[in-house]
């Protein structure tokens, strides 16, 4: 038997040898994954393996760790095999009928906050729209971080709107979160005009779907990427349907692929309803928000 072999499989060796498998499989962020399996595995957070460097997990914590390693290998993303993702802050369920919240919808949050609170209404509950909800992502995080609000959630999908409603209720704002199933605005009767109308649609055109890795493409759900030939199918339509449905000075913001943000932005410049627009760039400096005025 080799040294190797006789090693203790302590939480430190089983991080390196794991990240090190992930490395190989292609993950982006093979640390990280394999913190936040084992930590999962163990029940504990990320911050208290570093404490357990030289622990060795007892064989069930092992049996779980090693299951979720090896469908992790084969592509099942993180988020899924645990259960969860942070979103803002806030602890999503997600399952395989949701997008996975991604960091860059955070900046999407941080704009309709900043929106909220700028508009001085007071007298009255903002009134706020998430067109495409998947988890409830956006809906939850706005209703949690600015309470003078109502806000309206919808989705095409009846399972998707189920995990939405669980995660609205884990964090205290099924009160003043409303889900319903609806293609757009199509459903939603009341209220009849919104003061913010936020939307991660989906974006991603038929050909880049096909280009997507593995880890999005067949785990996560088509309908919640997939827009169309080019991509702003979706887009468009929200531009052209929302605006009966905002209040003047009310913000349609959309989050976007940085492929299509200068198609998107002419659609609002071309519509007679929208006047000032800006867009917002991610981490990496690509416009990744529109936010459009209705005048
Ligand atoms: C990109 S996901 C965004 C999910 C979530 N808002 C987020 O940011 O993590 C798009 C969502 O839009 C929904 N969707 C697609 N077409 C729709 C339509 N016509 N009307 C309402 N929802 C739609 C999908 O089911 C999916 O949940």
């Amino acid at each position: 038997m080799s040294a190797s072999q006789q090693e203790p499989w302590t939480v430190l060796r089983l991080l390196e040898w794991t990240t090190d498998f992930f490395k190989k499989k292609g993950s982006d962020s093979p640390r990280l994954d394999a913190e936040v399996l084992l930590a999962h595995a163990r029940n504990c957070t990320r911050i208290e393996l570093y404490t357990a460097f030289g622990e060795e997990p007892g064989e069930e914590q092992r049996i779980a760790f090693r299951e979720m390693v090896r469908r992790r290998g084969e592509g099942t993303p993180v988020a899924q095999l645990v259960g969860y993702r942070e979103f803002y802050s806030l602890r999503f369920r997600v399952d395989d009928s949701v997008l996975i919240p991604r960091p860059e919808t955070e900046h999407l949050v941080i704009e309709a906050l900043d929106f909220a609170k700028a508009s001085g209404v007071t007298d009255r509950p903002l009134q706020i729209a998430d067109i495409g909800t998947g988890s409830g992502a956006i809906a939850v995080a706005v209703a949690k971080n600015f309470a003078n609000c109502e806000v309206t959630a919808v989705d095409r999908s009846a399972s998707a709107l189920k995990i939405a409603t669980w995660n609205a209720e884990q964090h205290g704002v099924s009160d003043r979160v409303t889900f319903l199933e609806s293609d757009l605005l199509a459903a939603v009767d009341a209220p009849a005009q919104f003061d913010i109308i936020c939307t991660n649609p989906p974006y991603v055109s038929d050909s880049e779907y096909d280009e997507l890795s593995p880890t999005v493409r067949d785990h996560e759900p088509k309908t919640a990427l997939v827009s169309g030939p080019l991509g702003t199918e979706i887009i468009q339509r929200i531009i052209q349907e929302v605006p009966p449905r905002m209040h003047s000075g009310g913000w349609l913001i959309i989050e976007l692929s940085p492929m299509i943000a200068e198609a998107c932005g002419q659609i609002a410049k071309d519509s007679e309803h929208f006047a000032d627009q800006h867009f917002i760039k991610d981490l990496e400096g690509h416009k990744r928000i529109l936010s459009v005025q209705r005048c």
